[in-house]
């Protein structure tokens, strides 16, 4: 068996700090099983990227696996590292340790909760994996990738929001970071004008009016657990996409329940689903975006959005 080299990139700051006791139980077990790593630390937002970008695995006898620890930030942040690493002519698989908030991604891939566990799992493991990645391109041909979701609307507001929220740093010091989310999305909520939206699919073209949410998914998750697209899969080498027409608060309130219960919002009449390798989207005017959490602005929609694939290693 071929031993392994892990490149070790570990978020301490994921999930409250639940990241550097996780980082601290992986360093441990790897170095009594005494297995060959290289251990990262991120240092500041978006660091991660930076430490993917120059990983140069040497042709040796290893194995050579990224193993990340962190939420699904510092995982995007580190796929998007290793697409553009110009040291590797075939790309590095990753072994993926979650230990942030929301965990949609691991959610959404069935991934075990125990780190160790996990870890024993990736250890096992004789091939990669090969998983879908959302990509995003821009009219100047300039690209973002996204694990979990791109959504345009409502909760892309609701995020601009919660990241300027004077009580998201507190609450997220108490572990309630979800209740500065709930009550920024009821501001948005009210804020949230309608828009019209076009987008191509197999060469048909499609228009709704009346929209305030639109979401691409990759997995089913979004939001820390909540299932919007429950079809969505990581293997299956399509994009779900949810269109949701304003509707009063007394109707949302049923809707959102069946989401989180058995999926049934997809039949409700103000709800369009579709599944496809890409999407061509344009919305008529202005509107708040988010990339799996990341801020996009407030821009004019003119997106391609399409699938890659990246190894996985578990
Ligand atoms: N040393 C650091 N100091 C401050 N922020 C950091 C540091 N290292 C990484 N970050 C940032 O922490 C942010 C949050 O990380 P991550 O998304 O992995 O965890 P999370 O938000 O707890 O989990 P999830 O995204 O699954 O809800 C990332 O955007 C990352 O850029």
């Amino acid at each position: 068996m071929v031993p392994y080299y892990f490149h070790v990139i570990a978020n301490e700051t994921a999930g409250s700090f639940q990241g550097k006791k996780t980082t601290q139980r992986i360093i441990a077990y790897l170095t009594a099983k005494g297995s060959a790593f290289h251990l990262e630390k991120t240092q500041y937002p978006k660091h991660a990227t930076l430490l993917a970008q120059k990983i140069k695995p040497l042709k040796d006898a290893y194995q050579h696996i990224v193993l990340v620890i962190g939420g699904d930030g510092t995982l995007h942040q580190v796929i998007k590292g290793l697409l553009e690493n110009k040291y590797t002519p075939s790309p590095i698989p990753i072994g993926y340790i979650p230990s942030g908030t929301g965990n949609d991604f691991s959610r959404g891939v069935n991934l075990v909760k125990d780190p160790i566990e996990n870890m024993k799992l990736i250890e096992n493991t004789r091939q990669a994996r090969e998983l879908d990645v959302g990509v995003m391109t821009d009219p100047q041909a300039k690209t973002s990738i996204f694990i979990n979701n791109l959504g345009i609307g409502i909760d892309a507001r609701t995020v601009f929001l919660t990241n300027r929220s004077k009580a998201k740093a507190f609450l997220s010091h108490l572990k309630m970071g979800s209740m500065s989310y709930l009550a920024n999305l009821l501001k948005a909520y009210r804020q949230q004008k309608t828009f019209n939206i076009t987008f191509r699919q197999n060469n048909k073209t499609y228009a709704f009016d009346n929209i305030f949410l639109v979401t691409f998914g990759n997995e089913p998750y979004f939001g820390g657990g909540v299932p919007i697209l429950p079809n969505a899969n990581v293997t299956n080498h399509l994009i779900d996409l949810i269109l949701v027409e304003k509707m009063s608060f007394a109707k949302l309130v049923p809707l959102f329940y069946k989401m989180l219960t058995d999926g049934s919002h997809l039949k409700n009449e103000r709800v369009h689903y579709f599944q496809s390798a890409s999407f061509h989207l344009k919305t008529d005017r202005q509107e708040y975006g988010q990339i799996d959490g990341e801020e996009l602005g407030f821009q004019q929609f003119d997106y391609k959005i399409s699938l890659t694939q990246y190894p996985f290693w578990f």
